[in-house]
């Protein structure tokens, strides 16, 4: 694991020192993506109480006016994501672009407002579903439920045994999202409703080609961000060179793909404002 203090920043594999070494070299031609949860802002129990580490938005900040873009992907709704994360009015951070509900919404600073399609008709019959299913395994109390407007979040991190509330709600979770056309994103003792057809990877890449990027760095914790990681790793078969960046070791698959492992959302926040100042040519 890389240590914050270090001052040079040496990912473990050649095609992440090749990514590296893009981005250093033509910073503007390069799009730096974050994810938010367990990234950017430490993980708490209460996910209404979230907040972007205090050096966070200072080091984006500090690094947008350098690259050519600079976007925050999350499961989170837009609008949260940036309430969370004190994104709007920032100087420097004028062209942000926030991807939410892992890509089926933009918001972007330029103009300060949502772009969202059409609810998915399954959210609502899956909200008034939920605590029938949740009271069945005898967890309605012990699990909270985040309604996220375009999906519905089943959290089990303040049960008595997190870990087994989730695997128990796993699978009928799962059969209640599909009976009305969902599908379940499981995260960091989490399992999320919501509706298919988008992820973080397809997210990503699309972000990469509209901006026209040369390279992309991609940072991220969670299952969720295992598309992410896909698509930069896609990227570079196609000549993308890029980045992979775990937040963390929590999650073992996104740690073991990483190209640089950190130490959590300051070990991120200090790696994005080396970025901000590192010469060109290291
Ligand atoms: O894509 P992300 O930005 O990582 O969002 C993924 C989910 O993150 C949130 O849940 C996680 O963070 C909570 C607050 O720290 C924590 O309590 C929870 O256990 C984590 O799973 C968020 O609440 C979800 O809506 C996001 O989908």
């Amino acid at each position: 694991m890389v240590s914050h203090q270090d001052d040079l920043w040496t990912p473990t594999t050649s095609a992440g020192r090749d990514g590296l070494a893009a981005i250093v070299a033509r910073p503007e031609r390069s799009v730096i993506a974050v994810d938010f949860d367990g990234t950017l802002a430490p993980i708490v129990a209460d996910p209404e109480q979230a907040r972007a580490h205090p050096d966070a938005v200072p080091a984006l900040a500090a690094l947008a006016p350098r690259v050519a873009s600079v976007a925050v992907i999350t499961g989170r709704p837009a609008g949260v994501a940036v309430r969370h994360g004190g994104f709007a009015g920032v100087p420097g951070l004028e062209h942000l672009v926030v991807l939410g509900h892992y890509g089926a919404e933009r918001w972007d600073a330029v103009t300060g407002t949502v772009r969202a399609p059409a609810p998915h008709p399954g959210v609502a019959a899956v909200r008034s579903e939920l605590p029938g299913v949740l009271g069945e395994f005898g967890l309605w109390h012990d699990t909270y439920v985040e309604e996220k407007g375009r999906a519905v979040a089943v959290h089990t991190r303040r049960a008595g045994d997190p870990q087994g509330a989730f695997e128990t709600l796993r699978s009928p979770l799962g059969a209640l999202a599909s009976r009305h056309g969902l599908v379940v994103e499981p995260g960091r003792m989490v399992l999320e409703l919501r509706p298919p057809g988008v992820d973080k990877g397809v997210a990503l890449t699309e972000y990469v080609r509209e901006v026209g990027a040369e390279s992309v760095l991609y940072a991220g914790d969670d299952l969720g961000d295992l598309p992410a990681f896909a698509a930069v790793e896609k990227l570079r078969l196609e000549g993308v060179p890029g980045v992979l960046v775990a937040a963390d070791t929590v999650i073992a698959e996104l740690a073991e793909r990483a190209d640089l492992v950190l130490d959590g959302p300051s070990g991120v926040v200090a790696l994005l404002a080396w970025l901000s100042q590192v010469p060109p040519a290291v």
